[in-house]
């Protein structure tokens, strides 16, 4: 089969993108194509495949996948790079739009542009953090240490024999974020998976490290489900803000430097509302021809 692709990133962490508006696609083969394609080496190489398609509730909608072929629910990065690709081809009118992405709208604005009209850089309204154990979730059918409406705040759990402090958010996409003195020398690759596999999160989990440098300022390295060490992660910049909130570690607002970039968060606490602000950024584009 033949269609278009578009290759952007949000931060560095980057997805192809297919415009179902043009060349639809069939459900059955988005799994697979996108661990074709994903792949760094036999692909095109990517953290996964994001699909835009018509939305019967909002302007857009859009579909991620993760690299190794699992539906992933919310993307933040994803979602600002679709903010983009939508308004500079003129498939919004305004700023200010909205995008649907795992059954939730979420609100877009384009606040700033380049010297050529493009979109540069973008707020989303992520909505409220989900804290409750049971929505996470953060439970194990025998252990179920942490269940119910219970947030889990500083909480020990144990990886590889070494016990780390958790504190776990969900952006519609589950999050547990781990405060640690220094980011630069984290053996991430030796122990994300142990994260992203513990008994404790049944749905596997995407896991945030995060050095405080002051109260508006930290450090994230993640390891995201279904893909290893990412550049960035939007939802994850987002949770690892709340968690610094509720851990009193920092304000409302926070820079999160990731190894691809800088998100700005700010959780309103009076609207409940996380606002993401970040950049996006078109790569490359061109025709995939592909037999699978
Ligand atoms: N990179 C994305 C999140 C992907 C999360 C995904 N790995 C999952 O399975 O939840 C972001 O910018 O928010």
């Amino acid at each position: 089969m033949n269609f278009h692709f578009t290759k952007m990133e949000g931060a560095g962490n980057d997805y192809i993108y297919v415009d179902e508006f043009k060349e639809p696609i069939p459900e059955n083969i988005k799994s697979a194509l996108t661990q074709k394609l994903s792949n760094r080496h036999y692909g095109i190489g990517s953290d996964g495949v994001i699909f835009i398609k018509p939305s019967k509730a909002a302007d857009v909608e859009m579909e991620m996948y993760n690299a190794d072929g699992t539906p992933g629910g919310m993307c933040g990065n994803g979602l600002r790079c679709v903010g983009k690709y939508v308004y500079d081809r003129s498939l919004v009118k305004e700023k200010t739009f909205t995008l649907e992405s795992s059954g939730e709208m979420k609100k877009v604005e384009v606040i700033q542009t380049n010297p050529d009209g493009s979109a540069k850089m973008l707020k989303v309204d992520m909505g409220a953090p989900i804290l409750d154990a049971d929505r996470i979730p953060v439970t194990h059918a025998k252990t179920r240490p942490f269940e119910g409406e219970q947030a889990v705040i500083d909480e020990p759990i144990e990886v590889q024999g070494k016990t780390y402090r958790m504190t776990c958010v969900s952006m519609g996409n589950p999050h547990a974020v781990v405060f640690v003195e220094e980011t630069d020398s984290l053996p991430l690759a030796a122990i994300g998976l142990h994260f992203e596999h513990h008994a404790w999160f049944p749905k596997r989990t995407n896991t945030e490290f995060v050095q405080v440098l002051n109260e508006e300022h930290v450090k994230m390295r993640v390891w995201e489900r279904g893909i290893g060490e990412t550049m960035a992660c939007g939802t994850g910049c987002c949770a690892t803000a709340v968690a610094c909130i509720l851990n009193h570690k920092t304000g409302n607002k926070v820079q999160v430097d990731v190894l691809g970039g800088r998100i700005l968060v700010e959780w309103d606490r009076e609207k409940n509302t996380v606002y993401m602000t970040g950049p996006a950024e078109e790569v490359f584009s061109g025709i995939i021809n592909i037999k699978l």
